[in-house]
């Protein structure tokens, strides 16, 4: 992916003694399958900043764990957060924008990860250690780290919330859970897979529990945030209505 523009730099007017340039940052959070990927994908793409997929870094780190056999199958066994801590920071984790599938690949330590990681399954482990306040600290830097070297477009539950809490635009992507399954219904059936439309929506709802009532950056939309429910919207529906309020808050379109 290219680096932004410099119609893309924002001028930092609050540190503007030192003629510092900050680079814009959009934030895209909600729950699973409100449709984040996608609108994030395209905007990263048509505004040439980097993208931030902060659901991969906990993705990776529940895949992971699970591999070291830190996570049982078992969601009621508890989970030694020290242990997890201690393995997340052994992770180098890269991300490299893939024009085929509309997503970044994953590298750890040097290896490509395979679309595994995507699973629901590893979605549910991701959601199971992200729960640890160590664990999200251990990750903040480096997502942080992605936002001083071009505009950025990032994708997760608090990217407007905690991470990039002075972020230009902030977006809250929702949508009912009937319809987020549907979505990943469809998703996997055309992915040559099977699909329980009721087990989705079980695992979706579970998913969303641990994640909005966690203690530490629970999911929610920022003070400042756009609330956009995409339940009857489609994908252009929704980007177009993004682009619009990212041009209110002043990013530049060039298309
Ligand atoms: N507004 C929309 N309406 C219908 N389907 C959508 C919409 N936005 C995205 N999708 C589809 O729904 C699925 C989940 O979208 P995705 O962007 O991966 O969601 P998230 O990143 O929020 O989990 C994908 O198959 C995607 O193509
Ligand atoms: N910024 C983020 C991003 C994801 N996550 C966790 O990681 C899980 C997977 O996130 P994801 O964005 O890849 O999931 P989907 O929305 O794509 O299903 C979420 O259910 C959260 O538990 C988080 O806690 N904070």
């Amino acid at each position: 992916m290219t680096s932004s523009t410099p119609d893309n730099v924002l001028l930092n007017t609050e540190d503007s003694h030192t003629s510092s340039v900050r680079y814009p940052v959009i934030c895209i959070d909600g729950p699973s399958g409100a449709g984040k990927g996608t609108v994030t994908w395209r905007l990263a793409q048509v505004l040439g900043y980097q993208l931030l997929d902060s659901g991969a870094l906990y993705r990776i780190v529940g895949l992971k764990a699970f591999e070291a056999g830190l996570i049982s199958a078992d969601t009621s066994q508890p989970i030694d957060e020290n242990a997890v801590l201690a393995l997340t920071e052994s992770l180098e984790i890269a991300f490299v924008p893939n024009n085929d599938s509309g997503r970044v690949d994953i590298i750890v330590n040097g290896q490509a990860v395979g679309e595994q990681v995507r699973n629901e399954t590893v979605g549910g482990y991701a959601s199971q250690i992200a729960v640890f306040p160590q664990v999200r600290q251990a990750l903040l830097k480096l997502q942080q780290d992605m936002a001083t070297r071009s505009g950025l477009v990032a994708d997760g539950r608090d990217m407007g919330t905690v991470v990039f809490p002075d972020a230009d635009v902030k977006v809250f992507l929702t949508a009912s859970a009937e319809a987020r399954a549907e979505r990943r219904v469809i998703q996997l059936l055309n992915a040559g897979q099977t699909a329980d439309f009721e087990a989705i929506l079980a695992t979706i709802k579970e998913r969303d529990d641990r994640d909005e009532n966690r203690s530490t950056a629970p999911s929610k939309p920022a003070a400042d945030a756009l609330l956009l429910d995409s339940s009857a919207l489609n994908a252009d529906a929704v980007y177009e209505q993004v682009k619009k309020h990212c041009q209110d808050k002043g990013v530049f379109f060039t298309s």
